[in-house]
């Protein structure tokens, strides 16, 4: 049977998800983050899901292009990067997300970020109608599962007081103990075999601390450490001196391309950035110059998970690791990310997830880690399903927030327990 694969309606629902009090340098996430849900049906009734973030900023530009994008095929992928449109780049001149410390916010990183919830919904809905999984159509999977670390953060047992929150069941982990803890948790429940630190939140030596006393409860295991740039060049080399014998890599310690340069050159830890290379543009510099030696990919700002393919085939060809990047995100997102690092021949690194974070999804069934792992599933398309009731309920208390949540702002979250709290100045140590 021909299908008529031409889209009919684009139904963008933006959301707030519950976060728990997850400490970074800039702060601490916010109760609930904004998320944005992307359904593209076809004429025949096909439909496709697609997952970013849910910022004004991204909203004002997903809203233009669902429009444009009625009337067109959802085979008509490659026609995303003529007709979505951009921001004006004064608006986001030189700003750094307030939550997110994904680099350097451009105009152009923000309209990937949402072309690429249009793409991904239209590789679902493609599926769906030809009875293909993603990574088929991406020229199919090398792998049955993708492997995930687990991603450790320093965070408060709850929000501050009097901020609306959910209540969260981890407990706070602030010191080398309360790290250990977590870590051990997150492995019994979804049997990860990494583990990340999210650092750049106590000084260097008492992250340091942590990531020995990791060493020491997981003799083995690979080991990560991510200040998202806080330190100086020599504070870097020094973390990079004490914990050289325990480190997989070492992620974004400083910011910017010539001091992770800088960094690089004085260590024989691979540095991993989200940061520093999160653009084709700032490729060419970074590769060059031996600033990094692994990308993470983050399939939301790169454009898709076709953009994914193209990086991850550049950095092999320049003997650049590439895994994944994560930042907030829901089982969409998951999805997709699983989809497509299953279609990548050189994935050596577990992909980053904040997904165990979220007690709340708009699926009918969450993705489970077994073994740290995500089955890839051959079912069509993504593989999994919207929970409607769920979306309705997290898109009303989106309609219902006084706007404070909208934007996702880490150093307004850390005031309502410091009053005084600036987004420290890099680097901070
Ligand atoms: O959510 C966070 O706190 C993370 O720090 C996130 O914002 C980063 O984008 C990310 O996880 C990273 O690896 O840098
Ligand atoms: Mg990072």
């Amino acid at each position: 049977m021909t299908r008529d694969l031409t889209i009919a309606e684009v139904r963008l629902t933006p959301i707030l998800v519950a976060d728990p009090p997850l400490l970074n340098t800039q702060g601490v996430h916010q109760p609930y983050t904004p998320r944005l849900i992307v359904e593209i049906v076809t004429a025949d009734g096909a439909t496709g899901l697609g997952e970013t973030y849910g910022d004004t900023k991204y909203l004002e530009l997903a809203r233009p292009l669902a429009e444009r994008l009625t009337g067109r095929s959802v085979t008509d992928v490659n026609a995303l990067f003529g007709i979505a449109l951009g921001v004006d780049e004064s608006r986001v001149q030189g700003e750094v997300d307030a939550g997110g410390l994904r680099g350097v916010q451009t105009a152009d990183k923000l309209r990937l970020s949402v072309l690429s919830a249009f793409e991904v919904a239209c590789l679902d809905a493609q599926g769906k109608a030809l009875g293909l999984p993603v990574h088929a159509l991406l020229g199919g999977k090398v792998r049955d599962a993708v492997e995930y670390s687990a991603y450790l953060f320093y965070k408060w047992d709850r929000h501050p007081a009097g901020v609306p929150a959910e209540p969260d069941e981890w407990g706070a982990a602030l010191d080398p103990a309360g790290v250990v803890e977590q870590a051990r948790r997150l492995r019994e429940r979804h049997g990860f075999g990494s583990f990340k630190l999210k650092g750049g939140v106590f000084p260097p030596d008492e992250e340091i601390a942590a990531v020995r006393a990791l060493a020491e409860a997981f003799p083995g295991h690979p080991l990560r450490l991510d200040p998202n740039g806080a330190w100086s060049v020599e504070t870097s080399l020094k973390v990079a001196k004490e914990l050289g014998d325990v480190l997989e890599y070492l992620e974004d310690p400083t910011l910017g391309t010539p001091a992770m340069a800088e960094v690089a050159a004085g260590t024989d830890i691979p540095l991993a950035t989200n940061m520093c290379v999160t653009t084709f543009g700032e490729i060419k510099e970074a590769f060059t110059k031996n600033a990094v030696q692994v990308v993470l990919s983050d399939h939301h700002y790169w454009g898709g998970l076709r953009n994914t393919r193209h990086l991850a085939a550049i950095c092999a060809a320049f003997g650049v690791g590439v895994s994944m990047h994560s930042n907030t995100h829901l089982g969409i997102s998951l999805a997709a990310m699983t989809q497509v690092a299953a279609t990548v021949p050189d994935l050596h690194h577990a992909c980053d997830s904040h997904y165990p974070w979220q007690s709340e999804d708009v699926l009918t069934e969450r993705l489970a880690f077994e073994g740290g792992r995500i089955a890839v599933s051959d079912a069509p398309g993504l593989g999994v399903e919207l929970d409607r009731g769920e979306l309705a309920r997290l898109h009303r208390r989106w309609a219902e927030d006084d706007g404070s949540l909208r934007d996702r702002d880490d150093a307004a979250a850390m005031r309502r327990a410091e009053p005084d709290w600036h987004t420290p100045v890099t680097p901070r140590w």
